[in-house]
C-alpha cells in the first residue's frame, strides 16, 4: 500500500502532556510552550481543557492561557470540552475548535468522566448542536482503543461502535487513543481495518501513548492503513490521570523524524520543536521523552 503524501500532526503536549503533572505550572510557562510550538510550525495545538478543576487541577487556567497565547492565522488552537458547561466556558474564552472525549470501555468512561459511554454520548449531542450553530468544529476522541487499564482487552467492534456514534453526531474527525500504550502494530492494523469500514480513513486519527515503546511502530502500521493524522506530544510529555502508569504520548520530535525519513514532509522545524521540548522539560525538571531530542543533545545525528 502507498503511504499518505501529507500527514497532519495534532500537538497535544500543552493539554495531554501537562494535565497529569503534579507540580503547579504557571500560565506564563504554558503560554510560552504554545507560542514555541506555533513558532516551530505546528498547524494544530491542543491548548487546554475546560473540565472540572477538581478532577484535573492542572487545566484550571486554560481560559487564561487562551487569552495570552499569540494565535497565528492558519493554526488551530483547540480545547477539550466534556459537556455543555465546558463548551460554554470554552466559547467565553474565545476557543474556535473543541474536542469531546468518550471511551471504548465502560470502566474507563466512569473513572474519566463519571458516566457511562451512553451517557457521555448523550451529553455530547447538545455540545455538537451548539458548536454547529456557532460554526465551531468538533473533534472526537475514543480512549482505550487497544486496551483498558481496568478491563484489559477491548474489541475493535466496540471501538467502532463508539467512533461511529461520534462521527454520526458531527465530529469531523475521530482520534483513536491507545491510552495505556499496550497496542501493537498488528492490532493497530486490525483496529483501523475494522473502524475504517464505517468511517472514511481520512476522518480518522491515531493517538498513541508510548508506554510499551510501540508508538512509532503503531504509527507506521497506521500509515500503511492510510491514516494521515497523528496526535503527539512534544518531548513525549504526559500520561493520563485515570490510567495509572501510562506514559506520555509519542514524542512529536520522534514522529517528525520518522515522517521525514519516509519522505513525508510537514513543514515543521525539527530543531525549533526540539528547543520547545527542551525548554518545557527544564521548567518541569524532567527528562526529555524524545529519543531524537536526547540524541541531538548528545551530538548524535
Ligand atoms: C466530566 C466531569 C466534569 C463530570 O464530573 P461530575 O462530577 O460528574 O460533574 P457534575 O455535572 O455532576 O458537576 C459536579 C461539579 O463539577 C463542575 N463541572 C461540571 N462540568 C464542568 C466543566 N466542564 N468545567 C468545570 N467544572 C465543571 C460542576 O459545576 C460541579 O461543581 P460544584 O457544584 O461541585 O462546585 C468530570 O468528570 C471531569 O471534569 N473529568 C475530567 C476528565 C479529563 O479531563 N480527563 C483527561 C482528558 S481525557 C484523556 O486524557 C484521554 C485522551 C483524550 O487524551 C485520549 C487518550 O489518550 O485516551
Amino acid at each position: 500500500m502507498t503511504l499518505p503524501q501529507h500527514v497532519r500532526l495534532v500537538e497535544v503536549g500543552p493539554r495531554d502532556g501537562l494535565q497529569n503533572e503534579k507540580q503547579p505550572i504557571g500560565v506564563a510557562d504554558k503560554v510560552r510552550l504554545v507560542d514555541d510550538l506555533t513558532a516551530a510550525g505546528l498547524e494544530y495545538v491542543e491548548v487546554g481543557s475546560f473540565v472540572s478543576p477538581k478532577w484535573v487541577p492542572q487545566m484550571a487556567g486554560s481560559a487564561e492561557v487562551f487569552a495570552q497565547i499569540r494565535q497565528k492565522s492558519g493554526v488551530t488552537y483547540a480545547a477539550l470540552t466534556p459537556n455543555m458547561q465546558g463548551f460554554e466556558a470554552a466559547m467565553a474564552a474565545g476557543v474556535k475548535e473543541v474536542a469531546v472525549f468518550a471511551a471504548a470501555s465502560e470502566s474507563f468512561s466512569q473513572r474519566n468522566i463519571n458516566c457511562s459511554i451512553a451517557e457521555s454520548l448523550a451529553r455530547f449531542v447538545p455540545v455538537l448542536g451548539a458548536a454547529r450553530a456557532r460554526g465551531v468544529r468538533v473533534r472526537g476522541y475514543v480512549s482505550c482503543v487497544l486496551g483498558c487499564p481496568y478491563e484489559g482487552e477491548v474489541a475493535p467492534q466496540q471501538v467502532a461502535s463508539v467512533a461511529r456514534e461520534l462521527f454520526a453526531m458531527g465530529c469531523y474527525e475521530v482520534s483513536l487513543g491507545d491510552t495505556i500504550g499496550t497496542g501493537t502494530a498488528g492490532k493497530t492494523r486490525t483496529l483501523f481495518d475494522v473502524v475504517g469500514r464505517d468511517i472514511p480513513r481520512d476522518r480518522l486519527a491515531g493517538h498513541f501513548h508510548d508506554t510499551y515503546g510501540q508508538a512509532l511502530a503503531n504509527i507506521y502500521a497506521s500509515l500503511l492503513e492510510g491514516i494521515a493524522v497523528f496526535d503527539s506530544s512534544v518531548a513525549g510529555l504526559g500520561g493520563c490521570p485515570y490510567a495509572k502508569g501510562a506514559s506520555g504520548n509519542v514524542a512529536s520530535e520522534d514522529v517528525l523524524y520518522l515522517l521525514d525519513g519516509l519522505g513525508i514532509h510537514t513543514g515543521i522545524d525539527l530543531q525549533a520543536l526540539i528547543a520547545a521540548g527542551e525548554r518545557i522539560c527544564a521548567v518541569l525538571g524532567r527528562d526529555n521523552g524524545s529519543r531524537v531530542a536526547r540524541a541531538r543533545r548528545l551530538g548524535g545525528g
